[in-house]
């Protein structure tokens, strides 16, 4: 019988389905050296946040085949670590969304009102009516940032509240804000007109610390702000400061930097701040839903059966996944690249299947290039399963061709993503079956595997330009492992794929764009 360690605390409801198939021992509160010792007896993991699987815990886990997540964050499973492993890792991308939802929502009128003070105080044996007067949300102005599955229930029920909705989210359609009644602005337009700000939006190198001294001090000295998403969103020193110093009104935390959260300036505050310690996802409702989701996925995939919300396998049966993996990963890294060439909000994606690949499956490569084309908004939270569901809320439309005629290579792929910003396209081929080379940017012949890396230029073909460029980027101190330039006439326009070490330091692609002769610069990461 197979083995399930379940190692924060976890839904009966889902025990029981687990015990169907499996022996399931609770082990709640384990250090990581006692998670290490005992993990290379279990076959599945199902965890909460409270535990950190670290990559040294997977490569303990020996027999492991699933680890399951019972709520949305997977922040604190090393992803590719278990995907290398071949682990399958699943969640609950829905089951605590209302949870969530109205825990932002009970921290905004908590907040206006002073619930948790005024409680305490009664409670202390005190009858003090002047120090708890609040504020009415009716026609003030939510901000909502992140408008997916939670921000837009929060703002859905804020609307029916009296409050007027502005709304940023880079990935979402004017349409879709429309529905839910947001109007979509700029982040720095929010930050000036809400009276209440409240984050729905993922952990990612651009949104850590995306609230900060400058950002803070675009807000209005009464607004309020909410973070009941994940900790590092918001740099805790820099809002205990600015709450200190009275130049923003209050603050309502359900997660934060480090958890349990240590010593903090924010303990310290009065009134205006309401601390919880990540309650989101704890009701009663929320807890049944997840932990049945995902004790059902780890039942399927113990009995050798596809799990529906893998983030990190595709939900298809294991030979047509051996059969089409190599030209998934093609479509995928396709998609994130010119996702990133694109940039602002793609509206319409193009997938041109050409050569000998006409003649395939198309289904699971547009699922791949949608999931790459969708990485940079969604993190690991875009999997094989969702990427087509998460592109139709975001109003992206695609466009599906077949051209077998074209026969640069065997057969090739060709990604043209319109969007806000203009219309940005990437071919790309396997060579030897496996290996995922470029051939293709912006309809200029290249020829180079992608890398962690990558720089592109458009510039004019003229003598000296790749010498600029490269000391520039050698002022800069990045290091340039391979380049090659694409074009179609001599001295035309061409453009240029550089694979760097590292990524660009800030600022340095103004820089690039100053340099005679280029007219554009991308960078990427893949
Ligand atoms: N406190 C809790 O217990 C709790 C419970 C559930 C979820 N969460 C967290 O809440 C957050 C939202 O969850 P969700 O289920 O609504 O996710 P979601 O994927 O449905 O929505 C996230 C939205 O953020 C947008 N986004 C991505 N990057 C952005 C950026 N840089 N600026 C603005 N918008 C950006 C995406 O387009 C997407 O619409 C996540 O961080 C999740 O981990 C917390
Ligand atoms: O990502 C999530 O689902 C939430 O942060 C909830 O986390 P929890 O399951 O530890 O309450």
């Amino acid at each position: 019988m197979s083995k399930v360690l379940v190692s924060d605390s976890i839904d009966q409801a889902g025990i029981d389905i687990l015990s169907q198939v499996a022996t399931v021992d609770v082990k709640l509160g384990l250090k990581p050296a006692e998670l290490i010792a005992i993990i290379g007896e279990y076959d599945a993991l199902m965890i909460r946040s409270g535990t950190r699987v670290t990559q040294e815990i997977i490569d303990a886990g020996t027999q492991l085949k699933i680890i399951g997540r019972a709520g949305v964050g997977v922040d604190n499973v090393d992803v590719p670590a278990a995907t290398r492993r071949g682990i399958v890792v699943v969640n609950s991308p829905e089951g605590n969304t209302i949870a969530a939802a109205e825990h932002a929502l009970a921290m905004i009128l908590a907040l206006s009102r002073h619930i948790p003070d005024a409680n305490a105080s009664v409670k202390r044996g005190a009858w003090d009516r002047n120090s708890f007067v609040g504020a009415e949300v009716y026609k003030k102005t939510l901000g909502v940032v992140g408008l997916g599955k939670i921000g837009s229930h929060v703002a859905a029920v804020a609307r029916t509240m009296g409050m007027k909705l502005l709304a940023y989210d880079p990935f979402i359609s004017t349409e879709r804000a429309e529905q839910i009644g947001c109007q979509l602005v700029e982040l720095d337009l929010l930050f000036q007109q809400a009276d209440y700000i409240t984050l729905h939006i993922p952990k990612t190198p651009e949104t850590t610390h995306l609230i900060n001294a400058t950002t803070l001090a675009k807000m209005k000295p009464t607004a309020r702000i909410i973070n009941c998403a994940r900790g590092g969103i918001i740099d805790e020193v820099a809002l205990a400061a600015a709450l200190k110093a009275g130049k923003i009104g209050g603050a309502a935390l359900d997660v934060f930097e480090s958890e349990p959260l240590g010593e903090s300036e924010l303990r310290s505050l009065g009134k205006e701040v309401i601390l919880t310690p990540h309650l989101g996802a704890s009701t009663a409702e929320a807890q049944v839903n997840v932990a049945i989701d995902v004790a059902e996925q780890i039942r399927d995939v113990l009995l050798g059966l596809p799990a529906r919300s893998a983030v990190n396998i595709p939900g298809l049966g294991p030979d047509v996944l051996e059969e089409l993996k190599p030209y998934m990963q093609l479509a995928e890294t396709l998609g994130n690249l010119v996702g990133q060439l694109a940039g602002g909000r793609v509206e319409v994606l193009n997938i041109r299947l050409q050569g000998e690949l006409a003649t395939n499956k198309s289904q699971p490569l547009i699922v791949a290039a949608l999931k790459g084309l969708l990485y940079q908004a969604l993190r690991e939270r875009v999997n094989y399963v969702n990427a087509n569901i998460e592109a139709k809320e975001r109003g992206i439309r695609v466009i599906e061709t077949r051209d077998a005629s074209i026969r640069d290579y065997a057969g090739t792929l060709h990604l043209e993503a319109t969007g806000t910003l203009g219309t940005h396209s990437v071919t790309g081929a396997l060579l030897g079956e496996r290996e995922i080379h470029l051939t293709d940017v912006d309809g200029f012949p290249i020829n180079v595997p992608p890398s962690k890396y990558m720089l592109f230029t458009l510039h004019r073909d003229m003598p000296g330009i790749i010498g600029k460029l490269g000391s520039l980027l050698g002022s800069f101190n990045v290091n340039i492992a391979s380049m090659q330039v694409g074009r179609k006439i001599v001295r035309g326009d061409a453009v240029m794929a550089l694979s760097i070490d590292d990524p660009l330091p800030e600022g340095i692609l103004d820089e690039i764009i100053k340099v005679p002769g280029i007219r554009d610069a991308y960078t990427v990461t893949l």
